[in-house]
């Protein structure tokens, strides 16, 4: 498949389809592994693709030059997703010469030695392939600590690696032939593998103006090239690393009859009286990659579940320990459920809550034996609803 980026600039990487689980995190709609060939005098292949679909790589490289030819391969990640084929490259390319951060360089030569020519390259140093240069830019932790960007220079495109991607396979390269809206992808992609990464992000992207980089084009090593105002994709990471919030709530639960699945629902009525969006999702019905990429964006987050066996269950369990680890920051948190008898559900939440840092409000729990609410506590849960909303206003609780 050919695909011009810009000038003698092209993708030639690999379309995943059946990619369903990435690192733990739901892809249902499959990805893609980018890598992008740089003809000029010399020839540079910017990261290559996981390990099994070089085939695909290969092709897409042999539709511009023989890939013995190639002269330069550069090392942006060394996440196996781009990486995985560098040993299959070096084995065609025998004179190519590897470039990658201090780091990189450690993590290649410790999985495969001194095998092959490798330089580290520092933010600012550059690699002139005839008229086109390539400017390297240290971005450590965004996404491991060895990432970079590589910036042509003269065409203005940013191979920005793993930021700026979405988990998407597409017959198109390019955002804007995409119908579909593909902020979605992004914002997911974000949630539910940068977001734990956002105050590096931030400070990178407040650092990336001095660095005199102004790209027309972005492309990223996962999903669609933007192509169409670039700048909409940087001011989303700006918003998401700073946790800008929307007026919006995420009910996240878990339920065995269905007690604290009515609480959800007459919480979410009370947040909808005020005006504010709310989505709800049962755990055991949900992924928790849908809940994070909401989550991301909201103001409040109200989780909940009943009590077995003095505990949570495993369906909220589970959404407290994607929580902790991808570290959401600025959001209202609340807890709530249904117990039978002693509890412990409820005050579980409210803790793991409270230990991620969020700022919590006094939580809602009721104590019934039978898969049925009062009157009054139907309307318990609607002004703890209202209440939360108002906060998430701004004003008073
Ligand atoms: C298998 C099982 C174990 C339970 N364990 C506890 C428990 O340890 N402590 C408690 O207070 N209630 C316990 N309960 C009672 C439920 O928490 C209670 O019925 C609650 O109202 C159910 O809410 P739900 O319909 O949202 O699941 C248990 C119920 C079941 C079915």
């Amino acid at each position: 498949m050919k695909c011009e980026v810009r000038n003698g600039i092209y993708w030639v990487g690999a379309i995943d389809w059946n990619m369903r689980d990435f690192h733990g995190y739901d892809t249902p709609k499959g990805t893609s592994y980018n890598a992008y060939l740089i003809v000029d005098e010399k020839v540079a292949l910017v990261d290559t693709v996981k390990g099994g679909f070089s085939e695909e790589m290969f092709m897409g490289i042999r539709e511009h030059v023989d890939p013995s030819k190639i002269d330069y391969v550069i090392v942006n990640h060394l996440e196996k997703d781009h990486s995985g084929a560098l040993e299959d490259v070096m084995a065609v390319a025998k004179n190519a010469k590897v470039y990658c951060s201090t780091r990189a360089r450690a993590g290649l030569v410790d999985k495969y030695g001194e095998r092959w020519p490798m330089t580290a390259v520092k933010t600012g140093d550059t690699l002139k392939l005839g008229k086109k240069t390539l400017r390297f830019i240290e971005v450590p932790m965004v996404h491991w600590p060895d990432s970079m960007f590589t910036y042509a220079e003269e065409d203005k495109v940013l191979l920005s690696n793993d930021a700026f991607g979405q988990h998407i396979a597409t017959s198109q390269r390019f955002e804007d032939q995409v119908r579909a809206n593909i902020m979605y992808d992004a914002r997911a992609y974000y949630a539910n593998i940068l977001m734990p990464l956002s105050s590096i992000i931030a400070g990178t992207l407040e650092k990336l103006p001095a660095l005199n980089l102004s790209p027309d084009i972005i492309a990223p090593s996962h999903g669609l090239i933007w192509r169409r105002d670039p700048g909409r994709i940087v001011n989303a990471y700006t918003a998401w690393s700073s946790f800008r919030p929307k007026e919006e709530a995420v009910i996240a639960y878990s339920t065995m009859w269905g007690l604290t699945d009515m609480m959800a629902r007459l919480i979410a009525f009370g947040i909808m009286d005020e005006g504010v969006d709310v989505r709800l999702y049962d755990l055991h019905e949900s992924t928790l990659a849908s809940v994070m990429t909401d989550l991301l964006e909201a103001r409040a987050v109200i989780v909940g579940s009943s009590t077995q066996n003095n505990i949570m269950l495993h369906g909220t369990a589970e959404l407290m320990a994607y929580l902790k680890g991808l570290r959401p920051k600025n959001k209202i948190a609340a807890a709530f459920g249904a117990y039978g008898w002693a509890g412990g559900a409820v005050k579980e939440i409210d803790d793991g809550l409270r230990a991620i840092g969020l700022e919590t409000v006094e939580p809602l729990a009721f104590k019934h034996i039978m898969t049925t609410l009062s009157e009054d506590d139907k309307k318990k849960c609607i002004e703890f609803g209202r209440s939360i909303a108002r906060r998430i206003k701004g004003g008073q609780a």
